[in-house]
């Protein structure tokens, strides 16, 4: 196996996990975060405390706050930061790299505002003569899972498939298999798209619905979520693979998810600013589900669940009158689409 320099931007549940399995196939790994504090913690006591509380990482993993020198000589930058901050931490990049290296993220959500995809964002602001084409990875894989090294199995998708089999080797061991695509649209619309229905999925947990119900929304789900993605420029077979219903499923089903237990407190009534504050961490699904529903009046897609989790999100619709306005819409053919 190649071995390489990664850095890996992002501290938080997702970057940790990512960085163990980097460091298990033998690679040096740097990771970079904001938080000064955090990064001190990482390279003193080899813990992330705040994420994984028994979790003792391998003291090779290294913790930088100066961005420069984690990416200095660096061969591969890995970006998994929340969606929002991506555009800000990738003109940082693009300030400070010198070289030419792999672009990964394992981020997923879509811009506020512009609508963009991650990996558009990312080509838009990292100079193209210093990269070579972004890499997504994005499949089923909760970091609470990853970070025990239980098996867990992703896509890795790029326009270039070079750029995809590099994700594919440096990542791939005995616990962690990925397999190249080259539907980027496809694996990235599915990786952010899914997390909406995950909230939708908690919510009706919350408000006492059966098996039934959320095997209902994940498969309605995943038909609207691939009317968008079509529509957008996806393959439509995408949707049925890993980043796809593999990711809907573990999502739309985990007490893991963040999106899925900010929907069930929201089914149980709580507040949407009091779950924000006290998960701590990104629930991409809540700025997501506005992005796909402006999308969604704009390309003219029929997506009812989307637009109903957006209004109980953004317009305080009571979700039990939403789920009856979809039980109340006219009936039609499974099929159509
Ligand atoms: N947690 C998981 O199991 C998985 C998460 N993801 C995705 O990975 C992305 C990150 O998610 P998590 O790790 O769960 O988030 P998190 O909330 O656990 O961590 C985010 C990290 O980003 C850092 N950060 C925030 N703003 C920053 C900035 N301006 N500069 C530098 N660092 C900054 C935070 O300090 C934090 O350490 C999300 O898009 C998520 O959808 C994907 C697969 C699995
Ligand atoms: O993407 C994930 C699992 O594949 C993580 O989902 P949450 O952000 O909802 O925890």
């Amino acid at each position: 196996m190649i071995q390489q320099t990664i850095a890996v931007l992002g501290p938080g549940s997702w970057g940790t996990a990512l960085s163990q399995v980097l460091n298990d196939n033998g690679h040096t790994v740097r990771i970079w975060g904001n938080n000064e504090q955090q990064m001190q913690e990482i390279n003193a006591t080899h813990t992330n405390q705040r994420y994984f509380k028994d979790v003792v990482l391998d003291e090779k993993i290294t913790a930088y706050s100066d961005l420069s020198q984690a990416l200095d000589g660096v061969d591969a930058i890995l970006f998994v930061v929340p969606t929002k901050v991506t555009r800000m931490v990738a003109k940082q990049v693009a300030q400070v790299l010198d070289h030419n290296v792999h672009v990964l993220h394992a981020s997923k959500g879509l811009e506020q505002g512009t609508h963009e995809r991650i990996s558009t964002v990312l080509s838009e602001e990292i100079p193209e003569e210093l990269r070579g084409e972004i890499v997504v990875v994005s499949g089923p894989s909760h970091a609470e899972e990853t970070i025990v090294r239980d098996i867990t199995l992703i896509s890795a998708a790029s326009n270039d498939v070079k750029e995809a089999k590099y994700a594919q080797e440096v990542f791939s061991n005995d616990y962690f298999r990925l397999y190249t695509n080259t539907d980027v649209i496809g694996v990235e619309t599915a990786g952010a798209l899914k997390n909406i229905i995950a909230v939708g999925a908690g919510a009706l947990h919350g408000l006492g619905f059966g098996d039934n119900a959320k095997a209902a929304i994940i498969t309605r789900g995943l038909t609207e979520i691939t009317r968008l993605g079509v529509a957008m420029g996806a393959k439509p077979l995408t949707y049925i693979g890993l980043s796809g219903v593999g990711d809907l499923i573990v999502t739309g089903t985990s007490i893991h998810s963040r999106n899925w237990r900010a929907g069930d407190a929201l089914g149980r009534g709580e507040k949407l600013a009091d779950i924000e504050k006290n998960m701590g961490m990104v629930i991409e699904g809540v700025s997501t589900a506005k992005v796909a529903y402006e999308l969604s009046q704009q390309l003219n897609i029929d997506m009812p669940i989307t637009e109903i989790i957006y209004r109980v999100l953004y317009e305080g619709l009571d979700a039990r009158e939403g789920i009856l306005e979809i039980m109340r819409r006219e009936t039609r053919a499974e099929n159509e689409f």
